[in-house]
Order: structure tokens, then sequence, then C-alpha cells
């Protein structure tokens, strides 16, 4: 789908029939008055209120804005106040899903628009840290030429996740977090406006506080709980918005997936959790609700290096380079082609032999050491380099295991307290049955007592 026109189309279709988007789309600002909040950005002679054309008598405003800052403070509405102020078209486009081809079609788009009928482009890029710098590059041509005017929105420090030549070319803008009043004005407004719920609910204070609290400075967030919880409300006859009412109707709220709530982490659970039993399909459902939801693809990539080590181990010695190798992938692939290695990873480590010894190894090593059990290091171990460490007996009586035929010297390596203690206990799946037999017979050649 030409992302330009399914764009044009969404937004003839919101001010068509307002009445068929969500509350909070309804609710966006038309003009930067409208805007709560974000007072530093919106005083008189702003660089924002330049970029409406405000005063405009000056040198041309920025050709690219970058907007940093939380969830639902206002991004995607500046963005698009500005287009909608300076009578540009205002085509969206959100780098989870959309890639260097996009983009292409995007700027083609806008110059075809301004030579055709005058009319400029202003491209909103949302989650631009989620594109890679190749990716990113590809925005140059079109913010040196002036070809659109990008406004690129960001949740992460765009120092570390924007590429410098496009940093240094772009207005760098700041948005704060909403207060608590910020988001309780905006509620009242949605409440009482034409756009809004009209006076069908009322929202008594306990209701209000604690939809603050469940918004936490999101107005999105504060918007959509206010809407089930409204209608959830008028389904009942009722025309008060009980807390009952709203605590009922939050958790369906939160039934898409919210990457920065708790189903976040559940998820990721679930995924790994899958992959540790063997389903290889059920973990690609939940990698593909991560991805569809905007997760990070770093974090994702993360998870399968620890379950690489965690529950695969050494009865496939591949699988931690696979998982490595995937996520420096992704690293430097970004979404949309970074789905392709995160599920090439996945089927690897779904499909790959389980065995957790690593971890219980590790484990209950940690817990000896914890528990003071450690000793001190047998004395023909001791560091020998050193002037007086002879006449300490310190490295007397070591044996160096190479000069003799197995490579192997039946000496005592471990604290006296913890000579017979072992850690190590290997599966018999996949390669971990070689690991197996090498314990078994290495352990003999040590003369180690068996425990
Ligand atoms: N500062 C604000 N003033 C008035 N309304 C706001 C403000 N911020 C957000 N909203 C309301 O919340 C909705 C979502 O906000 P918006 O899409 O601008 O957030 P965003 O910062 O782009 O969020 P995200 O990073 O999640 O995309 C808007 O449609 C609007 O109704």
């Amino acid at each position: 789908m030409e992302p330009d026109l399914f764009t044009a189309a969404a937004e003839e279709r919101q001010e068509k029939d307002p009445t068929g988007s969500p509350l909070a789309v309804r609710m966006r600002p038309r003009t930067l008055d409208e805007v709560v909040g974000q007072q530093h950005l919106l005083k008189p002679g702003s660089p924002l209120r330049r970029l409406v054309g405000e005063g405009a008598s000056g040198p041309a405003g920025p050709s690219s804005v970058i907007l940093w800052g939380p969830p639902g403070t206002g991004k995607t509405t500046l963005a698009y106040v500005v287009s909608k102020a300076t009578n540009k078209r205002f085509v969206e486009l959100s780098a989870i899903t959309a890639g260097v081809k996009e983009v292409r079609a995007v700027i083609d788009g806008a110059r075809r628009a301004v030579g055709g009928y005058g009319k400029e482009t202003v491209l909103f890029l949302d989650e631009i840290h989620r594109f890679s710098k190749a990716q990113q590059d590809s925005l140059l041509p079109a913010v040196e030429n002036r070809w659109v005017t990008l406004i690129a929105a960001t949740t992460e420090n765009p120092y570390f996740s924007v590429i410098s030549p496009l940093l240094s070319r772009s207005l760098l803008l700041t948005l704060e977090p909403l207060t608590d009043d910020d988001v309780r004005g905006l509620l009242r407004r949605a409440l009482t406006d034409e756009r809004g719920l009209k006076e069908a609910v009322t929202l008594p204070e306990d209701t209000e506080d604690h939809l603050l609290r469940i918004a936490g400075g999101d107005a999105r967030r504060a918007l959509t709980a206010l809407e089930a919880a409204a209608g959830a409300a008028l389904d009942k006859g009722e025309a008060e918005v009980t807390l009952a009412t709203l605590e009922e109707t939050v958790d369906r709220a939160a039934v898409k997936y919210d990457r920065d709530g708790d189903q976040h982490y559940d998820v990721a659970s679930a995924l790994i959790k899958s992959i540790r039993g063997s389903d290889v399909d059920a973990a690609l459902h939940y990698l593909a609700r991560m991805i569809e939801a905007g997760e990070d693809p770093r974090f994702i990539a993360r998870r399968l290096m620890i379950s690489a080590s965690e529950d695969i181990g050494l009865a496939d010695p591949n699988a931690l380079p696979i998982a490595v190798a995937a996520a420096q992938a992704v690293a430097m692939i970004g979404f949309p082609e970074a789905a392709l290695t995160l599920s090439h990873a996945t089927i690897a480590l779904a499909l790959a032999p389980k065995s957790n010894a690593a971890t219980t190894a590790i484990g209950a090593a940690l817990d000896d050491v914890r528990k003071g059990h450690a000793g001190p290091v047998p004395s023909h171990l001791r560091d020998s380099h050193y002037k007086g460490a002879g006449k300490l007996g310190h490295g007397q009586g070591y044996v160096y295991p190479h000069d003799l035929p197995e490579g192997i010297a039946a000496q005592q390596y471990a604290p006296d307290e913890l000579k017979d203690r072992t850690y190590y206990a290997p599966t018999r799946h996949g390669a971990e049955a070689r690991y197996a037999d090498a314990v078994e017979w290495t352990r003999g050649h040590l003369g180690r007592k068996r425990s």
C-alpha cells in the first residue's frame, strides 16, 4: 500500500467522520493553542511558532525537527498542527513498519506534489530511533534539499539513536511529561467537548484520580481509558463512570499489547518459555506479537542470547553464536527486515536440544560461595612469580599437565573443603552427550571421588 495514499485516506476519514475515530484522535488539538503543557516550546517567537508560520518574516524555518519526549505527550499532535497551520500535506510513517522503500515513496510523492500543484509535505516519522543508520541516511537528501519538512519523533535520547548528520541538520525540541493537571484538563475537555463525549457521562473525583494514576502523564492512555470506561458505564445504563466500572474496563483496554506496560514482560516471558518448551509455533506467535507491538528488536535479541545459555547451553553450542549474530544483525538492519533475523534465531533456539546444565552449575557454585564455602587456594596453585613465593611454598609440587601423556595431572585444584564437590551435571541431550563423556573421563583422571 502506498503510504501517503493510506495516510491521506485516513486523514480524510478522520475529517469527514470524526465520530468513527478513537476519542484520543478526535480530541487531537487542531491549533497550538489547544496543546496543553509544553509551554517552553510554545512561547511567542519560539521555533515551533515560527514553524507554523507565526511571525514568519525572518529566515525560513528548519526543514527537519526532532521531537524527543515520552509517549502520549503530543509529538504526533505537534507535527499534525504544523502541517495544518501551514496548509501542507501530512504524511505519517512509523519506523516500526516502514523501511527505505516507504521513505523513498513518500519523498517521490512530495516532489510530485510540490511540482504538480505547489503543495508541500510534512513527513512525520514516528519512532525514528528504530531506524538503522542506513535507513536514517535515506532521509538526508530530502532534508538537505527541502523536499519535505521532516518531523521525527523519538522516545529515546536522540544523541544516541539519531545519526549525527541528521541531528546536526535538525532542530531538536524536547517535550516534557504532562503533569496530572495537564491530563486532568484534557479529560475534562473530552467529557464536554462536541468532538468528545458531549456530556454523556460524568466523572467523579475518585475515578478521575485513578484515571490519572493509570495514565502516568500519557494523554493518549488517559483518553483511551476514559473512552472505554464511559462506554461500559453507558452500556450498564449509568450516567456516572464509577471507580468499579473504570477498574473493570482498564484490563480490557489494556488487552492491546502495551510495549511499556506489564504485557511487555509477560509476552517476552511467554516467548522464552515457548522456546524452552521447544514449541516453535508458539514461540513464533509471541515473537510476532512483540514485533507488532513495536518492541525494540535489540530487546528481543538480548532475550534470545540469554535463552541460548540458560536453556540450551552445551546441548547445542551453536545456539549462543546464532543468538549473538542475530543481536549484531538486528542492530545493523533495523525493522522491518530484522524480523527475519529474529525469526531465524527463534526457530533455531526453539528446535535446539535443551539443557539447563550451565545455569544450574553456576547457580550451585555461587550458592556455595555465598554460604561461605571457599577456603584457601591450595598452595601448589598459588602464584609463584614474586620474590619470596618460594619461601612460602607457593607453587611447589605443582604438576604441569602438558608434561603428562593424557594432558591431565591427578592433582587437587579446588580448596580442601570443596575437593569432591561437583557442580556440572550434564544432560545427554544433543551435543552435551560429548561433554557428559568428557566430564566423566576428566574427573576420573583427576582422581576425583564421584559425588
Ligand atoms: N500536549 C497535548 N495537548 C493536548 N492533547 C494531547 C497532548 N499530548 C497528547 N494529547 C492527546 O493524546 C493523543 C495522543 O498524543 P500524540 O499522538 O500526540 O502523542 P505522541 O507524543 O505522538 O505519542 P507516541 O510517542 O505514543 O506516539 C492526541 O491525539 C491528543 O488527543
